[in-house]
């Protein structure tokens, strides 16, 4: 493999788009070594527009292992329950040497192994869309043929948009649960937030601004000071205040309960779909 290796994403819909969009953006790979492929022109032009003109294969015409024969990354992107049939059609048409990359839920690396073949290189990898923007949250784990420089460069690959977690594979439904999943968890949060700020008054973009810019605060200053979310909080909680009424409402409408329902109601979705 050379030092900048080509890129394939196998799908080329939301998830592609982002983690190439966030790639090729943030300098990791020029758009001119990054491919896609899908059925629809319509995901195929959405994907070369993010990407910055990102070549793309048609699906339905070949493309699929013309991406396979190209490419040194071969990103798996398509929906899980098309993971096994567009991985065993890859067989005998994979450029040489090439390392296989799946970022589909629930799909082992027991499964992506006996669709790939013999000593095929795995990596299974649960991204998430803010890598788009250089804001992601992966985690990772390695086949048992992927090397420790197959482990290195999709690690160096998702510290380009964002943090990387190696885990050991049955914490990926974790994984999943808290950061594949979570932006979403995040949006509702910040939605609710901003339409409660219109409710109180305030005009609705500044409203969005103010949720969005206080999440990412919120999120930064745990990140940057080391400290507990619980010991921060407690700074914005005034004895007798505004703040401490708000977090009892929160808690009285059970915040913790519904956030602690929703990753394990994903944790366990993510697990049965390895059984689909
Ligand atoms: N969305 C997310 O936040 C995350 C998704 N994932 C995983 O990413 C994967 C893709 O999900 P997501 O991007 O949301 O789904 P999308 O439906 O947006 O993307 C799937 C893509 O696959 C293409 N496609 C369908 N059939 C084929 C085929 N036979 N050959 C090539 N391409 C095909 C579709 O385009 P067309 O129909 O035009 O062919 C589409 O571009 C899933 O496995 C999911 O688990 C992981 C983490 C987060
Ligand atoms: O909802 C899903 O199944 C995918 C995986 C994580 C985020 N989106």
């Amino acid at each position: 493999m050379t030092d900048e290796p080509t890129i394939g994403f196998l799908g080329c819909g939301k998830m592609a788009t982002a983690l190439a969009g966030g790639l090729v953006s943030r300098g990791f790979a020029p758009a001119d070594r990054v491919f896609g492929t899908a059925r629809s022109p319509g995901s195929r032009e959405a994907f070369s527009a993010s990407t910055g003109g990102a070549h793309t294969f048609d699906a339905s015409d070949g493309g699929n292992a013309e991406l396979a024969t190209t490419v040194d990354v071969l990103v798996l992107a398509v929906k899980p329950y098309q993971i096994r049939e567009t991985l065993e059609a890859s067989r005998g048409k994979r450029k040489s040497g090439s390392l296989i990359v799946s970022v589909a839920a629930g799909v082992t690396i027991e499964t992506l192994e006996a669709a790939a073949g013999a000593e095929a290189r795995v990596v299974r990898v649960m991204p998430n869309t803010p890598s788009l923007v250089g804001a992601g949250a992966a985690g990772f784990t390695r086949g048992t043929h992927a090397t420790d420089a197959d482990a290195a460069l999709v690690r160096a690959m998702l510290e380009c948009v964002g943090v990387a977690e190696e885990v050991s594979e049955p914490l990926l439904n974790a994984v999943t649960a808290v950061s594949g999943s979570g932006p979403a968890y995040g949006f509702l949060f910040l939605e609710a937030l901003a339409d409660a700020g219109v409710r109180a008054g305030l005009p609705r973009e500044q409203s969005q601004r103010l949720a969005a810019a206080t999440l990412r605060g919120a999120a930064a200053m745990v990140e940057e000071t080391g400290d507990h979310p619980a010991v921060l909080k407690d700074r914005v909680c005034s004895s007798g205040g505004t703040t401490i009424a708000a977090v009892a409402a929160l808690e009285e409408h059970g915040l913790r309960r519904a956030v602690h329902a929703a990753v394990a109601a994903a944790a366990a979705r993510s697990k049965e779909m390895a059984n689909e």
